[in-house]
């Protein structure tokens, strides 16, 4: 079994995100949604990002934001990855020409074989769970059968992720990468340094099981 990647998601400080690098996750997550209780500005994204050492990816999470305005974040801010959690089309996703993650938030009903293939250049889906009108950030768990054991592309699995749940998702799922936020909290945007790390030591403990 390959290593199972990890990215923390929802970072407001840099003090969270080197709480996160210093526990061996591999990509953080910052959110450009005014609407979330974990949005960041470009000011302290930017900051964020300068704080990091290096090979650590950076993932900017916009929804249906215009492209515009998503140039200007990515002006000031250099991210590695962006991810797309609103209703984006393809041609959205592809006309930043910028690598990018699309989210898709998974319904009983859903063919996620067909969600995945309309997004042929994604460089991988992240399936999270669906809730009426929140794009992300859940904290709720979907049914990981509906998840096809064959994708065509990485598969990042999110949504309710924690500490106790991880590796059995892991091993029903064996996704290229797991993304959590709210299993790794004190408080919405605030991340637990103890629960980061025992969530990281969690997922390389079931790679090593393996
Ligand atoms: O976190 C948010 O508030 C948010 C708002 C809008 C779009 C995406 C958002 N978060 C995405 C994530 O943090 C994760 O990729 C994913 O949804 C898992 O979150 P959680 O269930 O809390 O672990």
């Amino acid at each position: 079994m390959s290593v199972v990647r990890c990215k923390i998601c929802g970072i407001t400080r840099l003090e969270d995100a080197l709480a996160a690098v210093a526990a061996g996750a591999d990509a953080i997550g910052l959110v450009f949604y005014a609407r979330s209780p974990r949005s960041v500005s470009i000011e302290q994204a930017r900051s964020i990002v300068a704080g990091l050492p290096p090979f650590v990816t950076t993932v900017g999470l916009f929804v249906d934001m215009p492209q515009a305005e998503i140039e200007q974040v990515l002006a000031a801010v250099p991210l590695d990855l962006l991810q797309f959690h609103g209703d984006e089309s393809a041609a959205d996703c592809d006309a930043l020409k910028r690598p990018y993650i699309k989210a898709l938030r998974v319904r009983a009903q859903d063919d996620v074989t067909a969600l995945v293939d309309a997004y042929p250049d994604a460089r991988a889906v992240l399936l999270d769970t669906f809730v009426d009108g929140v794009p992300g950030g859940t904290g709720q768990a979907f049914d990981w059968a509906l998840v096809p054991a064959r994708l065509g592309k990485p598969v990042i699995l999110a949504g309710g992720l924690t500490l106790e749940n991880v590796a059995a998702a892991i091993a029903q799922v064996q996704p290229y990468a797991v993304d959590v936020s709210g299993g790794v909290e004190l408080a919405k945007g605030i991340k637990d340094a103890a629960k980061v790390k025992d969530f990281v030591r969690a997922v390389r403990t079931v790679e090593g099981s393996m």
